[in-house]
């Protein structure tokens, strides 16, 4: 689903009311109706008529929503439900709704006032709906706002934000010391909002639900993307012929692995198999190529030989593999020779010194890249800060927690290769241009050695169809939450070596049923 700014959000609205002569308030009374609609069919089993919902609106038409909200919640005979209201002064839409509730019998507050009695109806509330400011934020919530979403967060109230949490706009989030509402539901207006998906964002978002509002498909479908939102549900994986075989299936080589560290490579070799490469090779160092017992499952076992890489399909390197300058060497011999490949772990601190040694980019093919790059975002402020692209790792950190689109994109054009940045919700940033966000929230795959698997599922995908770094790294990162969710399913936690026969599971229902 498209993702947009709020910018971009707001110019719909305006051009909805404008050139398409919708009156706002009809976009709003659709908005906050169908709003309420999807928090009742969401939420059926937790309230009941006698729960106290409290509607919280400021000023702007994000208030608006919400006081159409609270009626549409009264007249369905939730008769606890009041209103709040953050100034006495107000925009158009909030005057005349304010009016319109009061006239249904609604309760209203004032916090310029009525301070008192809106903090004891904070605490008293089973229910908030936040419509203190929307996508017409500018900055970090002035101190009222601030304190007035203090008291929210200190609530026991389930706390619904409307369209986003406020405090949460395209440009509030960064600045140091930002007051956000911290929302377990948040109903969004027609199109989801980019701050939904910071890897911070997403923390005080809860659950995302996308409510219409019904404005003109022509412009939606017109509206600038900032990104491609997926549930790993939807990620379609390319299909397997049911003939097709060990030698059609691709042959990877993974490289990898230091003395302490060689869990890592086998871990990504038997999750590459059984995402259904065709043929695994493993490369090691004599020191443990030497005592690694033969039989490990169908993974083929070889010394490091960098220039082997131009006999197979694809290379995944840098899995607990250590760095010092006669890896990068070694780095620079498989670059050199491999068809295609993905970067992980010890990998991704060599191609920043490569990067900067070469003053050059990732071969590509046919005017695309061949690489995928698979950084946690300690990972990525490391590489960040040796392109140059930030100052220090505190900066890269707080841009990757919190914009991580402003960042990601350059890393990717610098480096010439796709960008999928690891975290609880995953983003992908090619050099091409495109942009995808895909939903994780799955604490138990957040394992030791759940990045070594995806590294080898990324390097699969690589050598299915038609080798797009771009959708092989979607793909990957789809099939990877899958397995995750299938395995919390039956096991609950669980570690990176019982994740590889789920990953064998979702990969063959994927592509092969
Ligand atoms: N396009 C849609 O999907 C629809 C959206 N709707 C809803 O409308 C809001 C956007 O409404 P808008 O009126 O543009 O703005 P907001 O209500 O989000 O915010 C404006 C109020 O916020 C105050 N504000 C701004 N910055 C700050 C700040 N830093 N601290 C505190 N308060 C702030 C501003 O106050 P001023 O004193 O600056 O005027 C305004 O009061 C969208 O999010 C949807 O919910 C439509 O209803 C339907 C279609
Ligand atoms: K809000």
């Amino acid at each position: 689903m498209k993702v947009v700014t709020g910018k971009v959000m707001s110019c719909i609205d305006r051009q909805a009311s404008g050139d398409c002569a919708i009156p706002g308030l009809l976009l709003m009374e659709d908005a906050g109706q169908n709003a309420w609609r999807s928090f009742r069919t969401l939420c059926r089993e937790k309230i009941d008529k006698e729960s106290k919902l409290l509607f919280v609106a400021g000023k702007g038409n994000n208030g608006g929503d919400a006081l159409v909200m609270a009626r549409a919640a009264f007249s369905e005979g939730f008769t606890g439900a009041k209103v709040v209201l953050f100034a006495s002064e107000n925009g158009e839409s909030v005057r005349l709704h304010t009016k319109i509730c009061e006239g249904y019998g609604l309760k209203v507050l004032c916090m310029e006032g009525d301070k008192l009695a809106v903090q004891a109806a904070i605490s008293d509330a089973d229910v908030i709906f936040d419509g203190i400011a929307g996508t017409g934020l500018k900055g970090a919530l002035r101190p009222m706002a601030a304190e007035l979403v203090r008291r929210i967060n200190e609530s026991r109230a389930l706390k619904v934000a409307v369209d986003i949490p406020s405090g949460l706009g395209d440009d509030a989030f960064p600045i140091a010391g930002s007051v956000i509402v911290r929302a377990d539901i948040t109903l969004t207006m027609e199109l989801p909002k980019l701050p939904l998906f910071s890897p911070e964002g997403r923390k005080l978002v809860g659950r995302i639900v996308v409510v219409p509002v019904g404005f003109p498909l022509g412009l939606i479908a017109e509206a600038e993307a900032a990104a491609e939102w997926f549930v790993p549900e939807e990620v379609q994986v390319p299909e397997l012929a049911p003939w097709a075989y060990k030698n059609r299936r691709g042959h990877l080589l993974v490289i990898g692995g230091a003395p302490c560290t060689d869990g890592a490579p086998f871990l990504c070799a038997m999750s590459a198999a059984s995402s259904g490469a065709g043929l695994v090779t493993l490369m090691l160092d004599d020191e443990i190529f030497a005592r690694t017992p033969p039989d490990r499952s169908g993974i083929m076992i070889r010394r490091l030989d960098p220039k082997f890489a131009a006999s197979v399909d694809s290379v995944v390197i840098g899995p607990g593999w250590g760095r010092n300058e006669a890896r990068l060497a070694a780095f620079d011999a498989v670059v050199q020779h491999a068809a295609s490949g993905v970067i992980d772990a010890d990998g991704i601190t060599l191609l920043g010194m490569w990067l900067n040694k070469n003053g050059g980019r990732l071969p590509g093919k046919d005017g695309s890249t061949r690489w995928i790059v698979t950084p946690h975002p300690g990972e990525a402020s490391r590489l960040a800060v040796s392109l140059g692209l930030c100052r220090d790792i505190e900066e890269a950190r707080s841009m990757l927690l919190t914009r991580p689109w402003e960042l990601l994109p350059p890393m990717a054009e610098r480096c010439n290769g796709v960008i999928v940045l690891k975290s609880h919700i995953s983003h992908i940033a090619s050099p091409e241009g495109g942009y995808e966000i895909v939903e994780g929230n799955n604490p138990a795959l957040g394992t030791g050695g759940s990045g070594d698997v995806l590294a080898g599922i990324c390097g699969t995908m690589l050598m299915r169809g038609e080798m797009a770094a771009r959708e092989a790294a979607l793909e990957a990162v789809a099939l990877h939450q899958r397995a995750g969710k299938h395995a919390a399913e039956k096991k609950g936690f669980f570690t990176a070596g019982q994740l590889i026969e789920f990953i064998g599971i979702e990969s063959y229902r994927s592509a092969a049923e």
